[in-house]
């Protein structure tokens, strides 16, 4: 697929991105090799069963034998007279803020919603890290844009911006698309240089009165945030990107009151309600800030981009900053708390009577992440890989040159041809559908970013088609054993469909358990 040459001169990216590919490969080769004897002990520990009586251990499959023949009971089950429990490893991989996480979430609603119930109080924390995170990148763009030398072109007034400013040239739509009122990418790197629709807010260094006087009230807010990343990371700040802290994965996993040792609030940490208060004490200032007229140019024109959530949260802020808050499940699913290593989610789900033990190892999908999951693909009976196809627009945070949708499609090579995987059934999501509707009736033009797209038709149906024919084709070129690939369109955000899919994949990957040791 070819990427268009505004970020990468395709030829010499490309050159660049297989070389990346070939060495990643490479590595995760060598790797392989080193921990093989490890990986085997792994293996015939974890995939074997343990029954809770008796502590004999029986063969993943046998069991399958009675799941699905009621009829014929399993001599192994038999001789227990036990619920035994299968152990079923499933990865989630993708690239960074492909929804791995998300997906989590969904099997943990569907599976386990009373442990959500319990770890619901602890994601208030990573709710405010959103916002303030949020008001903190709409503050830094702000200061950008106001630093700029001052043009001819008067800055925007306070009171009615919109009319006294003019746009100097005509706009093509995709350069003025906001999701839902924010913008799409979480890159920050700002669009381009140059003149641009919003120089006109350039002023050299003197802020509009009134946005000045909502930035003096909101610095104290900002200032929390790396206090709070600390709290919620254990810590330990990791820096990088334009957010500058990461929060890892997992700290919610032992629910919220042993999360902060010392701690007695079911709420958190002693800033958690500090900031609490703070942000009962600025929510007006937030949402004006929010709904300011000037940031609203700034979001129009893709000058500022935030995280995809940031619109849900800062629309929903004064519920948000009500002292009772408690997040909802939607708040929950919105949230953008990027993982770090592996993380392994343990469901119990009873089919037919038996109880299968689903381990879920939600991974961090950034490259810098991607070597950590090799040690776990030998445990793997599952592959979920997710694609944001609405991410055609965007470009890695860890590589500005590196269209998303190219690195999904060289991230799926890899896993396809992955020799230690050959033997683990693959699911393909092809996610954030919703995001990508979205994109496409504002206007943003697939040809613009990927070349190759051409002048096909902008609409949903033909470009979701396009994508999917190429995740296809890379499996149908590149699939080691020639697997059945299982591919579907997701919203992860869709509670409904997405809980559907979960139960059709969970019973499609135990079918083939159930071919593959030509039980059927
Ligand atoms: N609109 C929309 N947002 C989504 C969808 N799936 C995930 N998101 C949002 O995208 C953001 C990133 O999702 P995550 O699940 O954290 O991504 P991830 O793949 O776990 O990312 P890493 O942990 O960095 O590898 C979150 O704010 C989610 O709410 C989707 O289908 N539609
Ligand atoms: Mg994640």
């Amino acid at each position: 697929m070819a990427v268009a040459s505004s970020y990468s001169d395709s030829q010499s990216t490309r050159r660049i991105d297989d070389a990346e590919a070939t060495r990643i490969s490479n590595r995760i080769d060598e790797e392989l090799r080193a921990e093989k004897e490890l990986l085997r002990r792994r293996k015939n520990q974890k995939k074997d069963v343990k029954a809770p009586a008796g502590g004999r251990i029986i063969n993943i499959l046998a069991p399958f034998l009675d799941l699905f023949d009621r009829s014929s009971p399993s001599p192994v089950a038999g001789s227990f007279g036990v619920n035994m429990c299968l152990k079923h490893g499933v990865m989630l991989l993708g690239q960074a803020e492909s929804g791995k996480s998300t997906l989590q979430k969904q099997f943990q609603l569907y599976y386990a919603s009373n442990q959500m119930e319990k770890e619901r109080p602890a994601w208030r924390p990573v709710v405010y890290f959103n916002i303030i995170k949020a008001v903190r990148m709409i503050l830094e763009e702000l200061d950008f844009e106001f630093s700029q030398p001052a043009q001819s072109r008067p800055p925007l007034g306070s009171s009615s911006p919109q009319s006294s400013y003019q746009a100097p040239s005509p706009q093509t739509p995709d350069e003025s698309y906001s999701p839902g009122g924010a913008a799409a990418e979480i890159n920050g790197h700002r669009n381009g240089g140059g003149a641009s629709p919003v120089s006109g807010l350039a002023s050299g260094g003197v802020w509009q009165e009134d946005l000045a006087q909502l930035r003096t009230k909101l610095l104290p807010l900002v200032a929390v945030e790396n206090s709070l990343a600390s709290d919620l990371n254990g810590g330990v700040t990791v820096s990088g990107g334009r957010a500058g802290v990461f929060v890892r994965a997992g700290w919610q996993g032992a629910g919220s009151s042993s999360i902060w040792p010392g701690s007695s609030s079911s709420r958190g940490p002693p800033v958690n309600d500090l900031v609490a208060r703070m942000l009962a004490a600025t929510r007006d200032e937030v949402d004006m800030l929010w709904n300011h007229s000037s940031v609203r140019t700034l979001l129009k024109y893709r000058k500022l981009r935030l995280e995809e959530s940031a619109s849900f949260f800062l629309d929903n802020i004064h519920r948000i900053a009500e002292p009772d808050y408690l997040p909802s499940t939607d708040d929950i699913l919105n949230v953008r708390l990027q993982t770090l290593g592996v993380k392994e989610h343990s469901f119990d789900i009873s089919l037919s009577g038996t109880s299968v033990n689903w381990l879920l190892y939600d991974v961090g999908g950034a490259r810098g992440q991607r070597h950590a999951w090799v040690p776990y693909f030998d445990d793997a009976t599952a592959i979920i890989f997710l694609a944001p196809i609405s991410a055609f627009d965007q470009y890695l945070e860890e590589d500005p040159r590196t269209n998303r949708i190219d690195d999904s499609l060289q991230l799926f090579t890899t896993i396809c041809s992955n020799k230690l995987l050959k033997n683990t059934h693959l699911v393909l999501m092809l996610n954030k559908t919703d995001l990508l509707r979205q994109k496409l009736s504002a206007g943003i033009r697939v040809k613009k970013y990927i070349t190759s797209y051409g002048n096909r038709p902008n609409t949903y149906e033909e470009v979701s088609e396009y994508f999917r024919a190429h995740f296809l084709q890379v499996h149908r070129r590149n699939d080691i054993s020639k697997r059945a690939l299982y591919a579907h369109f997701t919203s992860m955000l869709d509670i409904k469909a997405t809980q559907k899919i979960i139960v059709n994949v969970g019973e499609a990957i135990i079918r083939s358990y159930i071919t593959d040791a030509g039980l059927t």
